[in-house]
């Protein structure tokens, strides 16, 4: 306990040094703290710092809370869940106002529900961090509560995680007492828990408002500190593309081509995703500032990646988290897809997680990546891999397919770990 608290205590120091001197704010439970601790362009050390103190914080009160108080700390997560749930439904986050505050009894009547049931909820959700009681009996926003009202894609995750992933998660036992070794994408916890046998983007695609939801919470993932998409940005010489044609396969309504798009002007793209995601492609990107202004090089085209791949005069076929949620016979179906495209010199650049060896990097980075693991089991009966299985699933693919370059970018000090990784076909 007391060299993990040693250690807090030097990371500590390296932070507010780096933060201080760079005239960042220091972390603040401020109403008007930023969403981001540390820039991603902040110095390796600080982010190693900020990561290790995460690490010896979780470490510490695992430690310190003992195996007696185990059990009683595990409710909380569940609780935490349903309250978020409970708090989206009744649009709480966007009936608080953003500044100054508002008391329950109004706030009950404005959401039609209990004044009681509002304050336990409001009070066990502040024990996490989302909203303030201030002044006695009122409820006004934290910094992370105000984010779930400014930033509709964070409220759309949260929507999502709360309403379809939690359930599917808990139906894990069930799923497997049903179909024990079944690979099918229509055996997956998510089909036991909304009681379909329809795979999970299909069923998606048949509820506008859910496909909606999904394409914010991508969204959300991708501004999320540590899943940002800087690290495809900068974690790949796109500029040695020159003024090449990328194929976004996947690419929902464009944000990761938007992003290429901004620091490469001379690249242009084509995302590619199903006809219903495809579609609100045009609309996000006008949306966006620059829409106008990029929209020249950004086109959208409905398009399976289970079928004949349209384009084949493209420099680069990009597969943005894409992989992980399909098995290794999908998987495998997809790329062949891609292979039977690529003209010579083309290439396919997939980003996805390699996974770590259990315990190789601290828990509070390995948490995150076991749950996307357990998340594509129990959505998708898929996995996120180690670089053993990817290679197991580019063997299949096409003998004369090599890895070229693994890239981890912003090695250690990346929430979560991504891998580039370009694969091009050796006789070409
Ligand atoms: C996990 S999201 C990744 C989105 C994006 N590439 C990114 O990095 O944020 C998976 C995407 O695959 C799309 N998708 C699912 N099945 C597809 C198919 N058969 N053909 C094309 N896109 C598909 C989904 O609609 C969704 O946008």
């Amino acid at each position: 306990m007391e060299d993990l608290s040693q250690t807090l205590e030097k990371d500590v120091k390296i932070l507010t040094e780096y933060l201080q001197s760079t005239g960042h704010p220091l972390p603040s439970f401020d109403r008007q703290t930023p969403t981001v601790v540390l820039p991603e362009n902040a110095s390796s050390d600080a982010h190693s710092a900020r990561e290790r103190i995460l690490d010896h914080c979780l470490r510490l009160f695992q430690l310190v809370a003992g195996p007696s108080e185990y059990l009683a700390n595990l409710q909380t997560g569940y609780h935490y869940l349903s309250c978020l749930r409970w708090l989206c439904h009744f649009r709480i986050f966007h009936l608080v106002p953003l500044q100054g505050s508002i008391s329950y009894a109004d706030l009950a009547i404005l959401a039609h529900v209990p004044e009681g049931a509002l304050k336990s909820i409001a009070r066990m959700s502040m024990t996490n961090g989302l909203f303030v009681e201030k002044p006695p009996q009122h409820l006004a926003h934290s910094a992370t509560s105000a984010v779930l009202q400014t930033n509709s894609g964070f409220h759309d995750w949260a929507v999502f995680n709360s309403e379809i992933s939690a359930p599917t998660a808990l139906s894990m036992v069930d799923v497997h007492d049903k179909w024990q070794d079944s690979l099918d994408a229509t055996h997956t916890a998510y089909n036991v828990a909304f009681d379909t046998d329809t795979p999970f983007f299909k069923h998606l695609s048949q509820q506008p408002e859910r496909h909606r939801q999904f394409a914010g919470y991508m969204r959300a993932v991708t501004s999320s500190q540590g899943t940002g998409l800087k690290q495809l940005v900068d974690g790949w010489d796109w500029a040695a593309v020159g003024n090449g044609l990328v194929v976004d396969a996947g690419g929902s309504t464009g944000h990761a081509s938007i992003a290429l798009a901004r620091k490469y002007p001379r690249l242009s793209f084509i995302v590619e995703d199903l006809p219903e995601v495809a579609a609100g492609g045009p609309a996000y990107l006008a949306s966006q500032d620059d829409g106008q202004e990029l929209s020249p090089r950004i086109s959208y085209k409905a398009h399976s990646f289970f079928d004949p791949q349209p384009v084949n005069d493209a420099d680069v076929y990009l597969l943005r988290m894409i992989l992980h949620d399909w098995a290794f016979d999908d998987s495998v179906r997809i790329l062949i897809r891609l292979v039977e495209a690529l003209k010579p010199g083309a290439r396919i650049i997939i980003m996805d997680t390699v996974l770590p060896n259990p315990g190789s990097i601290p828990a509070s980075k390995e948490r995150l990546l076991r749950v996307r693991d357990l998340t594509m089991m129990q959505v998708f009966n898929s996995q996120e891999r180690h670089l053993e299985e990817w290679l197991e699933i580019f063997a299949k693919v096409d003998q004369r397919l090599k890895v070229q370059k693994i890239e981890q970018p912003c090695r250690g000090r990346s929430f979560i770990s991504r891998v580039g990784c370009g694969v091009i076909r050796e006789d070409l």
